[in-house]
């Protein structure tokens, strides 16, 4: 399991039917439509959906760089949106950004730029030192303090951003697409930095991405917006159990069709099974507690994040496949059947 620093129940970030609207060529666009979201402390949530849906909007919005039209974002309990003047920019202060595309000052080195933040706030010389150097300890570039943000790769540059965000020590960081543009190992050093932020800092991260990857090898919850709605939120590993969830079918193994294999069997079932006991064992218990010839018709095997998942379409014969897909279900397994079969097991 992942370190969690704060308690689980507590909500660093609360969003209540938070709306917003631009101006466009045809009228109002309505970019938020009522949106409700919470964060618990110390965890990662993703904020994915398709081009247009929102996004950025939201994470604008929680960092007040976009003033909502109507709604509330509650951040440790301060609703941002009444504040205004040294209030709001003290609250800021609890919000790191890491913003969309290269943020960097270019003529600045990356020591320079992680310390910029620090500078804003009236750190003192020695002590923006020590802070400067543990950021760039977390993001792995301490070797790179000296470089100008040309002579770094963009996953570098990126990590750098990151660090600058969290300079202030803040309690939420913000990150939008911080791995567009960037190939699959360096995104996996960025997505790397983000965890070790939310795991030694304690720090909560919303993280907006198009890339379903981001949310598989770092996120604890996921939201998805449609048109400025959200029309999916919870645990990742809760939805993935949800056969019918955009989650499920987005990070788990696809199941091929395969109808004159399945007319074998007195039932087929798409099982859902979380977590190494359960991918580990319950399929072979259930088969020999209840004498049954069960067999792995398609799916498989993957990880979200340190946690591995299995899908199977399974097969079952035997006069109690019944039982068997009951006793999965009872110990914690997704069970869905899929057919029920002829020949003759009770239904
Ligand atoms: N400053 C703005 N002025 C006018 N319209 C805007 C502005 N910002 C966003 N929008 C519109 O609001 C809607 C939501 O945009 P937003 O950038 O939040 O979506 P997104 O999900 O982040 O998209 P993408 O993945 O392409 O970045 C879009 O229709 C967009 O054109």
């Amino acid at each position: 399991m992942r370190c969690r620093v704060q308690s689980w129940s507590e909500n660093v970030i609360t969003v209540e039917n938070l709306t917003k609207t631009f101006p466009g060529s045809t009228g109002q666009v309505r970019a938020l439509d009522g949106v409700n979201l919470d964060v618990a402390a110390g965890t990662v949530l993703g904020v994915v959906g398709p081009s247009g849906a929102g996004k950025s909007t939201l994470a604008r919005c929680v960092a007040l760089l976009e003033r909502p039209d109507s709604g509330a974002i509650r951040v440790d309990g301060t609703d941002l949106v009444s504040l205004g003047g040294t209030a709001l920019r003290n609250a800021r202060r609890q919000i790191g950004v890491v913003p969309q595309g290269d943020s960097l000052l270019r003529q600045r080195t990356a020591a320079g730029n992680v310390a910029l933040p620090l500078e804003s706030a009236g750190v003192p010389g020695p002590q923006r030192r020590t802070r400067v150097a543990e950021l760039l300890d977390l993001v792995g570039l301490t070797d790179k303090a000296g470089s100008y943000p040309d002579q770094l790769s963009g996953g570098q540059r990126q990590r750098i951003a990151v660090a600058r965000a969290l300079a202030a020590s803040p309690s939420v960081l913000l990150a939008d697409e911080p791995t567009s543009a960037l190939d699959p190992e360096t995104t996996g050093s960025v997505l790397t930095v983000l965890d070790r932020a939310r795991a030694e800092l304690g720090v909560t991260v919303l993280v907006v991405t198009h890339d379903m990857g981001v949310v598989r090898k770092i996120c604890d919850d996921v939201a998805v917006l449609e048109d400025g709605r959200v029309v999916e939120h919870g645990k990742v590993l809760d939805l993935v159990a949800d056969a019918g969830s955009r989650t499920a079918s987005s990070l788990l193994p696809a199941v091929d069709q395969n109808p004159a294999a399945e007319k074998a069997y007195d039932r087929v079932a798409d099982v859902v099974l979380v977590g190494f006991a359960a991918v580990g064992a319950l399929l072979p218990e259930a088969t020999s507690r209840f004498g049954v010839d069960l067999n792995l018709l398609g799916g498989g095997l993957t990880r979200l994040g340190e946690t591995p998942v299995a899908r199977f379409r399974v097969g079952l014969n035997g006069e109690r496949a019944d039982s068997a897909l009951e006793f999965i279900a009872d110990a914690g397994g997704a069970v869905r059947r899929t057919l029920t079969g002829p020949q003759g097991v009770a239904a």
